[in-house]
């Protein structure tokens, strides 16, 4: 029984990766997700320069998954870039380099950078920013995604996914599904976390997080529902070239299944790695084979994209 998967051009030894954000900031944490079974890594979503993000406590977990306003804590591009060039291509093991500029113009100086280096894997283009301070995120503006993208593509040649945050609504569906097609991108990770939750402990009488009054992303058990419906719902609008990454409540071989069953190529896993660690790539990777075993799958192809319905 094979875990292996790929989106076009790029190998993954195993369809396990972990999302952009828990436990990948330093090379440290992605070194050991790359010894790890997974099939790769990811970077924290990188901005142009470091920075320190917002004030403690920025990230909660509770019993159904995780709230977070963490506000893009990382090391800048320059750090994410050394890495991921010194340790793409080994072994199927696929290095993304995640990025998150604050503005359009913050995208495309990273883009350049990114052009420009002897990086050859997959860049994550984070669209969860605002554009500009106080208004929506650029995903939630279709008109900006395709400005964005038009400017990037006129200049990069490399290949680049996108991550967006969680669509409630089939018509915006079918408008951001009608912008992506309209570029050559390799995959579309869906979704990002749930924005703008609120978890409220009713003993203390108060939020969990400090930043922006306690409102923050959710991730895990929250969120898994949205998650499936965002790839199956992008999955029967988007052209065949553009690849799937599943996120979204994923803590078992099963919800695994589920997440291809409604088409992704590759999944990854936030909040439950934030929990369990790199032992829940084998954990995982385990519970996935015994499910195809059962039923007689050898390889991920034999059911993805397969959902039925009624
Ligand atoms: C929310 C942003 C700060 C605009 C982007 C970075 C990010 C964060 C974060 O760094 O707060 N948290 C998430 O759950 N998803 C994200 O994409």
């Amino acid at each position: 029984i094979s875990l292996k998967a790929n989106i076009g051009k790029y190998r993954f030894n195993n369809v396990l990766l972990n999302a952009a954000g828990i436990r990948c900031a330093t090379t440290d944490e992605l070194t050991k997700i790359l010894h790890s079974t997974a099939g790769g890594c990811v970077t924290k979503s990188a901005t142009p320069q470091p920075r320190e993000g917002n004030e403690s406590p920025r990230m909660k977990a509770t019993p159904m998954g995780c709230i977070n306003s963490m506000g893009l804590p990382n090391h800048g591009l320059d750090y994410y870039l050394k890495f991921a060039e010194e340790n793409q291509d080994k072994n199927d093991n696929q290095v993304i380099l995640s990025i998150a500029g604050l503005s359009v113009d913050q995208n495309l100086e990273m883009l350049h950078k990114i052009q420009d280096s002897s990086f050859t894997g997959l860049t994550e283009l984070n669209l969860s920013c605002p554009n500009i301070k106080g208004e929506s995120q650029i995903a939630y503006d279709f008109e900006a995604v395709r400005d964005i993208l038009t400017k990037a593509f006129k200049f990069f040649k490399k290949d680049i996914g996108i991550k967006l945050p969680p669509y409630f609504d089939l018509h915006q569906f079918d408008q951001i599904a009608a912008v992506l097609n309209d570029f050559p991108i390799a995959y579309v990770n869906s979704i990002n976390s749930i924005g703008n939750g609120l978890v409220v402990n009713a003993d203390t009488e108060s939020v969990v997080i400090k930043p922006k009054g306690g409102f923050g992303g959710l991730g895990g058990d929250y969120v898994k529902p949205t998650a499936l419906a965002n790839v199956r719902g992008l999955r029967l609008r988007l052209k065949p070239e553009i690849a799937i990454i599943g996120t979204g409540g994923i803590k078992s071989g099963r919800d695994v299944f589920e997440h291809i069953l409604c088409g992704a190529n590759v999944v990854q896993i936030g909040t439950a790695f934030g929990f369990d660690g790199v032992s829940i790539f084998d954990r995982i990777s385990k519970e996935l084979k015994e499910i195809m075993a059962e039923k007689g799958y050898t390889s991920l192809d034999d059911f993805r994209g397969k959902l039925k319905t009624l």
